[in-house]
């Protein structure tokens, strides 16, 4: 799988999980909590790429990135906005 996919597949395997309930998922955990505390979530997430990247090494960083990245994914889900929604916004926005 190219890199720039994972996200894509990530988002399906997370829509797949709430739609079916998976039993022992995370991501069914999080969405049984509610979208304040999935938000919430994206919120401690961020504040912990944060400190790994003033205060820890590369690979704590490139690991506190795929939780936010992750935890950014479940909100998105649970809030209807596809990748391909934030890709066309970045693509509006891009000067080359
Ligand atoms: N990429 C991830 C992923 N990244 C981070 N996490 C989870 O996010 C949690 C973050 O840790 P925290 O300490 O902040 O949270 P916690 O204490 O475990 O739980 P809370 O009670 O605080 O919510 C950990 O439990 C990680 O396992 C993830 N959980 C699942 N995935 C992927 O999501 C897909 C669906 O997973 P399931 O829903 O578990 O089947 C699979 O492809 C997984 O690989």
């Amino acid at each position: 799988m190219a890199g720039n996919e994972v996200l894509d597949k990530l988002y399906k395997i997370i829509e797949d999980r709430i739609s079916s309930q998976k039993e022992g998922s995370y991501t069914v955990k999080l969405y049984q909590k509610g979208k304040p505390y999935i938000a919430q979530k994206v919120g401690e997430e961020a504040s912990e790429v944060i400190v790994a990247a003033l205060a820890e090494t590369k690979e704590r960083l490139v690991e506190e990135v795929a939780d936010l990245l992750y935890h950014l994914l479940v909100l998105m889900a649970v809030s209807n906005v596809k990748p391909e929604d934030v890709y066309e916004e970045l693509k509006r926005r891009m000067k080359e």
